[in-house]
């Protein structure tokens, strides 16, 4: 049996977890919603994709420039056995009413409050979890992020104190900033903190800055130990965790810019870092304090956990069978 998938809300997680669905033998990508006949609309034309016009009060727009849709999200939902909304953050909670009166399952992402779905979500963390349920939230790229290194060392975690530098847009927002200032996120802990804490039950407190660049976010992570360990060990922890990398600031990896590059060499579509990039030189002991420095793909990191979210809810697969692959299906490196 092949999962039937609509994804409503084609923009930077969307349409990259579209791609994801149509990588996968066990999911059918049914089609895709648009508000309007832009450009997107058309490349997913181009692509076989069928396109909705997101409701009806939309439909005059592709009326008008002759674009022919499929249906409109009333008639997807119709014809799927699941919704990916990847709509604006708060939007998804709103959206919800809809998927419950069709009768669909739905995932919704990390813009929404955890209170809309029955579990929030990270494969390697709490997987199980989200078995046979109806509505699923993927966590937040950051917490996404956070959640993936500080789930492999939880035993050795006594109090996490992160600080989030973020990046102020995705590359395709022109209209956002900020273009040159640092704006803090004055309420501490920012959102972060109390998020990863819907997925695993650790202590952690969090501030944020929001920064100038739209490559990647960067998390410096400081830990409290419970019980000692090594920087070795660490590495050796993280080289053995999946969807997480080591990256050397030896071998040229000075900054962002060099990840998202190597995501370039890679030839990986959109230049998406699925994986959680960790400077191996960052990772250090001291006394009982842990130390990393950590960057996420913002655009990227939660598109593996949209399409593991779906197996689990179709008890498609175990855990490591679902991960193992997902990750061979999109070229994910461990
Ligand atoms: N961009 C990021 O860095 C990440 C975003 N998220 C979360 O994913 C969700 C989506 O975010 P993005 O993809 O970045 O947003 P986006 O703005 O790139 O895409 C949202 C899409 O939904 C469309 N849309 C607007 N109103 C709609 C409606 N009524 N019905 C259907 N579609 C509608 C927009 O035209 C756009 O194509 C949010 O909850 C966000 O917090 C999660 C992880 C990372
Ligand atoms: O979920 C994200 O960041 P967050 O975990 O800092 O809220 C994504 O980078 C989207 O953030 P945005 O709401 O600033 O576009």
């Amino acid at each position: 049996m092949k999962v039937k998938v609509g994804v409503n809300g084609y923009g930077t997680i969307g349409k990259r977890v579209a791609y994801a669905v149509t990588r996968q033998d066990d999911m059918k990508l049914i089609g895709v919603t648009k508000t309007k006949p832009d450009f997107e609309a058309y490349r997913a034309m181009e692509l076989g994709i069928p396109v909705y016009a997101a409701s009806e009060e939309f439909l005059p727009r592709f009326e008008k420039a002759g674009f022919e849709v499929a249906g409109t999200l009333s008639d997807l939902l119709n014809e799927v056995d699941v919704i990916v909304d990847a709509t604006p953050g708060g939007m998804g909670a709103k959206n919800k009413a809809v998927y419950e009166k069709a009768g669909v399952k739905a995932i919704f992402q990390g813009g929404e409050k955890a209170s809309v779905a029955e579990v929030s979500f990270v494969a390697q963390a709490n997987y199980e979890k989200a078995l046979g349920k109806d509505y699923v939230r993927v966590v937040s790229c950051n917490t996404t992020g956070l959640t993936r290194t500080l789930s492999a060392i939880q035993d050795y975690i006594d109090y996490v104190y992160a600080v989030m530098i973020r990046r102020a847009a995705d590359p395709n927002d022109a209209k956002r900033g900020p273009v040159n200032a640092i704006t803090p996120s004055v309420t501490v802990p920012s959102h972060h903190g109390p998020d990863v804490q819907t997925v695993i039950p650790i202590n952690i407190e969090t501030s944020a800055f929001v920064v100038p660049t739209t490559l990647m976010h960067v998390h410096s992570i400081m830990i409290e130990l419970k019980k000692p360990v090594e920087a070795k060990d660490v590495i050796d922890i993280f080289e053995n965790t999946t969807r997480v990398l080591l990256f050397e600031k030896e071998k040229g990896f000075d900054s962002t810019a060099q990840l998202i590059e190597f995501a370039r060499d890679l030839h990986r579509e959109w230049n998406n870092l699925y994986e959680i990039a960790v400077w191996k030189e960052s990772i250090s002991v001291r006394g009982n304090r842990l130390f990393y420095i950590q960057a996420v793909h913002q655009e990227s990191d939660v598109v593996p956990e949209n399409i593991d979210a779906i197996r689990a809810m179709f008890e498609l697969a175990d855990k490591w069978e679902s991960i193992k692959k997902t990750n061979e299906s999109l070229g994910i490196l461990k």
